[in-house]
């Protein structure tokens, strides 16, 4: 198990050649946010949007739009009842984060029945949250086809997806289960947590040193699922980038908290693209 240090960053960040232009940086769909639970998805938004992301769209409640693009006017917006549209969408995405804030009714089955039905081998996909949950209940939910599937549970999440209990969440219990879960895939497992880890299939873990209890503020995984998708637009999908991701989230958080006696996710967002000019590889 490999700590993870400020180095990968600037191993992964790289700078932006002068003829970039925005889908270079990736198209994400993020697909989440519920009458109740706009503010998960609106989070995860300005992760992605703040870490770099290209082109965003959001898929959500139309009860959401407008807090949304007060918030973020940078993403687009899609009714997420138009399920022909999202279904039209899917396929042509860099990356797909769904789950945040997407609740657990028939609807929100539904919503994870069409990313399972046309999603490709040519999308990222991230699971989050109420789709962690959903999955643990119905196993064909989880989609196949895509090119890499990332899991970001909190502890109890997993508990639920895995049927792992907490207390025997060990390392080889989880790539384990990591496994059985998805066979002959490019998966990997953020398994959230004060020591947050990160597993692929073959069994290499990365563990992140940073954060802190101020983080334990509601939103600070939904944005952090924002950050990861948009560096695996960015930047690959692949262990390093996700770590990256973990690390950045983290080391903002770490940053707060120093005068802070919490951190607020929005905060931390906010913080994203200074500490990606600083850290970035140059030259
Ligand atoms: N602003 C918004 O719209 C927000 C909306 N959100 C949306 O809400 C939905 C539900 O997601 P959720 O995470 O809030 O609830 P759930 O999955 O039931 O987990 C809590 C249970 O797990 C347990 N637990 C054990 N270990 C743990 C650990 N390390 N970290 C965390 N929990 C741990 C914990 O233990 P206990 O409190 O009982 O001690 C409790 O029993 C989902 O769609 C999400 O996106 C949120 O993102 C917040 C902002
Ligand atoms: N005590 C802590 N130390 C370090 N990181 C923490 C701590 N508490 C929470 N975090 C981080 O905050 C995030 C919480 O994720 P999650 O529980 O999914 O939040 P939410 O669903 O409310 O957005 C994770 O990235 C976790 O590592
Ligand atoms: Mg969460």
């Amino acid at each position: 198990m490999e700590k993870i240090n400020a180095k990968i960053l600037s191993e992964v960040i790289k700078p932006r050649p002068s003829n970039s232009y925005k889908s270079k940086f990736g198209r994400i769909l993020l697909i989440g946010g519920n009458k109740n639970y706009g503010g998960a998805v609106i989070m995860a938004t300005q992760g992605a949007l703040n870490s770099g992301a290209g082109l965003i769209s959001v898929a959500t409640d139309p009860f959401n739009a407008t807090a949304l693009h007060t918030r973020n006017p940078e993403a687009m917006f899609i009714d997420w009842n138009d399920q022909a549209q999202l279904s039209q969408m899917i396929p042509t995405m860099d990356v797909v984060i769904c789950g945040m804030g997407l609740g657990s009714d028939e609807f929100a089955k539904n919503i994870l029945l069409t990313v399972r039905d046309n999603i490709t081998e040519k999308q990222t996909l991230v699971l989050d949250a109420s789709a962690l949950d959903l999955i643990g209940l119905d196993s064909n939910l989880l989609p196949t086809t895509a090119k890499a599937l990332i899991f970001t549970p909190h502890q109890m999440e997993w508990q639920r997806l895995s049927k792992i209990k907490i207390t025997d969440q060990t390392n080889a219990n989880n790539v384990g289960a990591l496994n059985k879960l998805v066979i002959n895939k490019n998966a990997y497992l953020v398994l959230k947590s004060n020591q947050t880890k990160i597993y692929d299939q073959h069994g290499h873990i990365l563990i992140n040193p940073l954060g802190n209890p101020g983080m334990a503020t509601g939103g600070m995984g939904d944005t952090l699922a924002g950050i990861i998708g948009s560096f695996c637009g960015q930047f690959g999908s692949n262990l390093k980038s996700i770590s990256a991701a973990v690390y950045l989230h983290s080391l903002a958080g770490d940053q707060i908290y120093k005068d802070n006696y919490l951190v607020r996710p929005t905060a931390l967002s906010a913080l994203l693209p200074k500490l990606m000019q600083k850290y970035c590889q140059k030259g």
